[in-house]
């Protein structure tokens, strides 16, 4: 019988024996658990990190977790503390990657080159936006996309090509591995990801962004780039139904198998992984400034949509990064701040704050498919994603109360996100054990901005002038201009503040304001002197009007339509017809 902790949905106890592969793939002493990888729904254990950089989505739909979290090693602080950016990511990811799959001076090769493309010499430099108040932004938008996600895409790109050469070796045409990458975005990661892919030899990429939905630079920096291997798809929808097709793509053995699909989008491990440098990077730059006071503690505030930003900063924490808490920062789609009110995961706004109080009249107009469109694009998102790393976290803690051994924590903990995500599915939410919501507060708290609350936060920091925040080439005087989602997160940051005076908050920026024309403009078109050029990148003169290709997937087209499209490119591409 299960005892009285058992978590709504979770399984009887059942000693199951391990996959057998397991006990053999864990006779390679050359990988320590931290470096071996299994899916958040429990049917695959024992991976490499190849293997789940390759295949992207676990075949049973689940996610790839390392198997343990690999603590810090002694002294880390006095060692890393004045590391760059990429020698610190290669420590990092050391423990995460065997040098038996990659060798050392490999992986600092991939990440060295990774980081070159940045323009900012500190790759993400962390500026103070109000001492007083010990407000910090960790700008994240200084790769060649002027998105965070380039922090990862550049790493991920180059670590594809890595692993394809390695595979093709000595072979030609059909025999070789030819990667078929396929992604969704609301607007950033297609631009990073095919920033990241362009030109890369045995790779096609394919890009669906919901039609309309994107900003109109987010749009034109991915359908000018006509490299042959680049494919934009316009899908009538929102950022959910392109999820929901890339998800049903990995789900279909006979195109995964055939097209051997790659994902870039958070799902993708590597994507987390090479974002939790930044937590520490930020934390050192942080630790080493005459504003730092020791005592005092650290929260980092995160602009979230689909949950793989913030997700790294869990990694991080759990590594032994001390951070006090990682706030949550939503937009109007709110599924998250929701979840951390009530305990309920549900698509639809029916319990906690928001019903109780009715739903804010905020002005973002909501389509019929429940997303709502804000001033931030990138943040709508109905469901998240990476969500399910935590639930298997959350569960894998409640499991391990019940006193049993560790592998059947590992299943229970399976079972159990399998289980949720049915009732995601089936019944449009679930609810979750009041232990597991308050062991999910113990790490995080949550904030909504609303569409209004953005603007005026915009509107704020640009007539305050900041301390010194210049380096997204605003002038000083003028004082600082965020984009929509990085506002949001400045907003929740300033909530934070008033309950916690004195913790040192650090807010990361997430964009850079250019991208969100029509957001930064509605907040600062009254305000004197202010002019959108300012802002304007050289990168993105032009770009608008410049040649674009893409393709429509008109609704109704479904997974299946974008299979054909895809494999019909790809014959293409492979036949050299492209
Ligand atoms: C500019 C921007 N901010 C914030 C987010 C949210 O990040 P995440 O989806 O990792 O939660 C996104 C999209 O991912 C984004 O493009
Ligand atoms: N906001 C994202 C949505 C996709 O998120 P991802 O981090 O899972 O790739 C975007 O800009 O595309």
């Amino acid at each position: 019988m299960a005892d009285s902790r058992t978590p709504v949905g979770l399984a009887v106890p059942t000693r199951k024996p391990a996959p057998t592969t397991v006990a053999e793939e864990r006779k390679d002493t050359t990988h320590t658990p931290s470096q071996r990888y299994l899916s958040t729904r429990g049917d695959s254990y024992g991976l490499s990190f190849e293997e789940v950089v390759l295949k992207g989505l676990a075949s049973d739909g689940g996610l790839f977790i390392p198997e343990e979290v690999p603590s810090l090693p002694r002294d880390w602080e006095s060692k890393w503390q004045n590391l760059s950016f990429s020698d610190l990511a290669f420590e990092i990811l050391s423990l995460y990657i065997s040098p038996s799959e990659i060798p050392p001076a490999d992986l600092k090769e991939i990440i060295d080159r990774s980081y070159s493309t940045f323009r900012a010499p500190e790759t993400t430099p962390l500026i103070t936006l109000n001492e007083k108040d010990n407000l910090y932004l960790l700008e994240l938008f200084h790769g060649p996309t002027f998105a965070f996600k380039d922090v990862a895409l550049q790493f991920l790109g180059n670590l594809f090509e890595y692993f394809l050469v390695r595979r093709n070796k000595g072979k030609t045409g059909r025999d070789r591995h030819h990667l078929t990458v396929v992604g969704a975005t609301s607007g950033d990661t297609g631009s990073a990801a095919i920033y990241g892919l362009r030109g890369k030899k045995d790779i096609s990429v394919f890009i669906l962004h919901p039609q309309g939905r994107v900003s109109p630079i987010q749009e034109a920096q991915m359908t000018t780039v006509l490299d042959a291997n680049v494919h934009n798809l316009a899908v009538e929808g929102s950022f959910d139904d392109c999820q929901d097709i890339v998800k049903a793509l990995f789900a279909d053995p006979k195109i995964n198998e055939t097209l051997k699909l790659g994902a870039v989008n958070s799902i993708n491990w590597a994507r987390i992984l090479a974002q939790t440098t930044y937590y520490f990077h930020a934390y050192f730059t942080l630790s080493k400034s005459p504003a730092y006071k020791a005592d005092h503690k650290v929260r980092f505030v995160v602009p979230t949509g689909n949950f793989g930003d913030i997700l790294a900063g869990y990694f991080a924490k759990r590594m032994g990064l001390p951070s006090e808490k990682l706030v949550v920062a939503t937009n109007e789609n709110d599924i998250l701040d929701r979840f951390w009110k009530s305990g309920h995961y549900e698509k639809k706004a029916v319990h906690g704050k928001v019903a109780e109080g009715g739903i804010p009249a905020d002005g973002a107009k909501a389509h019929e498919d429940g997303v709502k469109e804000t001033l931030s694009p990138a943040m709508d998102i109905l469901v998240s994603s990476n969500f399910e790393r935590l639930l298997w976290f959350l569960a894998y803690e409640f499991a391990a109360e019940a006193g049993m051994d560790d592998e059947w924590n590992k299943k229970q903990a399976g079972q159990e996100v399998e289980a949720w995500l049915k009732q995601l599915k089936t019944k449009g939410g679930f609810e979750v054990h009041a232990d597991i919501l308050k062991s999910a507060k113990r790490d995080f708290e949550s904030e909504r901005i609303s569409d209004v609350q953005t603007l005026e936060t915009i509107k704020k920091f640009y007539s305050s002038p900041s301390k010194n925040g210049t380096s997204n080439g605003n002038a000083s005087k003028v004082g600082y201009i965020l984009d929509p989602h990085s506002a949001i997160g400045v907003a929740a940051s300033l909530r934070s503040i008033q309950r916690t005076p004195g913790v040192h908050h650090i807010s990361l920026a997430t964009a850079h304001p250019a991208k969100f024309a029509n957001a930064v403009d509605l907040a600062l078109k009254d305000e004197e002197g202010f002019s959108f050029n300012t802002v304007l990148p050289k990168e993105f003169i032009g770009l608008e009007q410049k040649e674009k290709r893409v393709t429509l997937v008109p609704k109704g087209a479904g997974w299946e339509g974008v299979r054909k499209i895809v494999e019909d490119e790809v014959e293409a591409e492979l036949k050299g017809s492209r």
